[in-house]
Parts: C-alpha cells; structure tokens; sequence
C-alpha cells in the first residue's frame, strides 16, 4: 500500500545543539535504512522548508506507524498521511 507523507520537522530552538547534531545524525541513518528495504520509497526536500515529502510503500497503516514512530526525530515532527490508490490513467506499472 502506498502512502504520501509529508514531514515538518519543528526543533524546539532550546534543544542544545550537541542534541540536535546527534539526532539528525541518528535520522539520517534510519533514513537511508529503509530506504534500502524499498518501503521508504522516495524521498523530497520541500524548497525553503524543514520538510519533506515521502512516498512509503508498506503493508498497511500499522507498518507505516511503526516505521515513523522509529524515526529519532519522530517526537519533534508534524506528520500528515494520504493512503494512495492506482489512479485508472496511470500508465506506471509500480503504481498501486
Ligand atoms: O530532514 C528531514 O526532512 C527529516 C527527516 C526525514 C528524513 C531525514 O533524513 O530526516
């Protein structure tokens, strides 16, 4: 099942800065991990903001929640999800 989720990251500006190095660090390496098992399959910066748009290509809502929530910036993002279906027009095949 394919889901379009867009990420705001919101940093709380007292977060030390050793704190917030550490997490974007633990981030992006989860990132690239599912990226590499298929399931976090595109990834967008959003230009002039600290987001992102994502397609995630997963079982169901309960596998996307687990994988977001394992996100080390999970606790400081605003997330919102979209379910996707095949659009009849679509002429790619990994649509569905
Ligand atoms: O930077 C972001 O958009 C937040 C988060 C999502 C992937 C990643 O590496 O960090």
């Amino acid at each position: 099942m394919l889901f379009h989720v867009e990420m705001d990251v919101r940093i709380p500006y007292d977060l030390p800065a050793e704190k917030v190095d550490a997490l974007k660090q633990a981030e992006r390496v989860r990132a690239m991990e599912l990226q590499r098992t298929g399931a976090w399959r595109h990834l967008w910066r959003v230009a002039g903001r600290y987001a992102n748009v994502s397609i995630f290509d997963v079982s169901g809502a309960q596998e996307l929640h687990d994988m977001l929530s394992s996100l080390p910036l999970f606790p400081f993002m605003e997330i919102h999800v979209t379910p996707l279906c095949r659009h009849p027009s679509s002429i790619h095949d990994d649509d569905r």
